[in-house]
């Protein structure tokens, strides 16, 4: 396994095979992913650790389990209630005790969890809070000091923390205040989980985490069962959907991102129109129809749900084949962050996104006249755009294209060819065109 040489493997208390026994037993998985053994010695020698990986890497199994291992209650931040309820789902499936006190807890039901955690041994192994609650609730803190006098707060968690950076499109305040943790807890560990970020957000994260000298471990960067390809627009989007999903997944779950509200009520309502089962998703509805949209979503009594970016973090429904783009988004996070809310389940996925040279220019007029941005943030959104309509037009790979921009992958690596199955449009047609050559060649040398 090639890790992170930052990291490394000694036998500590946490031998490999005891971590290897948790991994198999406890979570059911066979081996550990590229730089998740190393991020969990680090975390569990008590060092500050920083994993930056792109969608479904497997970030969570490195704090999951040394929460599993360690004595005391590991914290975790983490900024949507849904994301919260998903990971106690799965973690009580596996066994593991986890509790959240953020969302609608009745007064009992929070009692009963600041009971537990003031026992000796509680229970709890990992409590998760939403940023807000962190800020602004007095119990909370009072319980996090007490187990910090008694030596069992085990950990802090910054999940998403992407979220702390006023350059990511996931922004969000209550993160600002979450370094405060380092000072209040002097010697609790942090460990920070952050989606695909360029550089510069990266610094900008540990900055404003003000974590102390951290580890930092990356995780895959390449989504490979995920087959990318650009078409141009041709009709109003709605017809081209609808032609695509009809000729490839009549029947499968997926996802049409849209620009405004409007948007996603047309779209859902051609969809429907062409008989597939549509769901429209976006801010401007009450909170309660989204949820709706999304429950009916989830158990696929809606096929496809047709979203703006709200519809975002903590999406992990397994059988989602294909997410389509039918405006140009605002960056490359966006695009890849929004793409891989497809293949959870390991098959292959298509993530198409549908161009109209006239995209570039609505969104630099609407930007450019936005009232609510700063000049600086102006400049940065329109700048943003470049690289996207870049991915648009690239004759390269695709994959090669999206990544790079994150940083760390070779421009002259075939990511491709790690999967047949999900090569990119361009480079099918590259293949393609090299198969013709060698034909023509070989008739050519027949005659
Ligand atoms: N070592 C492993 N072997 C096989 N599967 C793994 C391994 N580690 C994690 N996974 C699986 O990968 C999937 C994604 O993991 P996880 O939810 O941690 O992703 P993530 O990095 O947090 O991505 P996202 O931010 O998109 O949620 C889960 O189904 C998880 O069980």
């Amino acid at each position: 396994m090639a890790g992170n040489p930052g990291g490394n493997c000694r036998d500590f208390d946490h031998s490999p095979e005891k971590l290897k026994a948790k991994l198999i037993n406890t979570f059911r998985l066979q081996e550990f992913r590229v730089n998740q053994l190393e991020a969990i010695n680090a975390t569990i020698s008590k060092e500050n650790v920083f994993v930056v990986g792109g969608n479904g890497a497997g970030k969570s199994l490195c704090y999951q389990l040394p929460a599993c291992l360690s004595a005391g209650v590991t914290v975790v931040i983490s900024p949507l209630i849904s994301l919260i309820q998903d990971q106690i789902q799965r973690l009580t499936e596996l066994g593991i005790v986890a509790r959240t006190l953020s969302g609608d807890k009745g007064h009992s039901a929070a009692d009963s969890i600041y009971q537990q955690l003031s026992e000796e041994d509680p229970i709890i192994k990992l409590l998760y809070v939403t940023p807000e609650k962190v800020r602004m609730s007095d119990p909370l803190i009072e319980a996090l000091k007490s187990l910090f006098d008694r030596g069992l707060l085990a950990r802090f968690v910054i999940d998403e923390a992407q979220c702390i950076s006023q350059w990511g499109y996931d922004f969000r305040p209550d993160y600002g205040t979450l370094n405060e943790l380092q000072q209040d807890f002097l010697g609790v560990p942090m460990i920070a989980l952050s989606g695909l970020v360029i550089p510069p957000i990266k610094e900008n994260i540990l900055k404003s985490l003000q974590m102390n000298d951290p580890q930092v471990f990356t995780m895959s960067f390449n989504p490979t069962n995920l087959k990318y390809a650009v078409k141009t627009r041709t009709q109003d989007g709605g017809t081209d959907c609808i032609s695509w999903i009809k000729e490839h997944y009549p029947h499968e779950s997926g996802i049409v991102y849209c620009w405004r509200h409007d948007d996603c009520d047309n779209m859902a309502d051609s969809l429907n129109e062409a008989g597939l089962l549509a769901c429209s998703y976006h801010a401007g509805m009450p909170y309660r129809d989204r949820e709706i949209a999304q429950h009916k979503w989830n158990g696929n009594e809606c096929q496809v749900i047709c979203a703006t970016v709200a519809f975002g973090m903590g999406i992990h429904k397994p059988d989602v084949r294909y997410v389509i783009h039918s405006f140009l988004p605002k960056s490359m996070e966006q695009y890849h962050r929004e793409s891989g809310r497809a293949d959870r389940d390991g098959n292959v996925s298509h993530c198409i996104l549908f161009y109209n040279n006239k995209d570039y220019k609505d969104l630099h007029y609407v930007i450019s006249h936005d009232d609510t941005l700063t000049k600086e943030s102006k400049k940065r959104e329109l700048g943003n755009l470049i690289p996207i309509i870049q991915y648009c037009y690239t004759k390269d790979c695709r994959r090669i294209q999206l990544l790079s921009y994150f940083g760390g992958v070779k421009t002259e690596a075939n990511l491709c060819e790690e999967n047949a199955e999900a090569i990119c449009d361009n480079c099918e047609s590259a293949n393609k065109k090299k198969v013709m050559n060698v034909k023509e060649e070989g008739e050519g040398e027949m005659t």
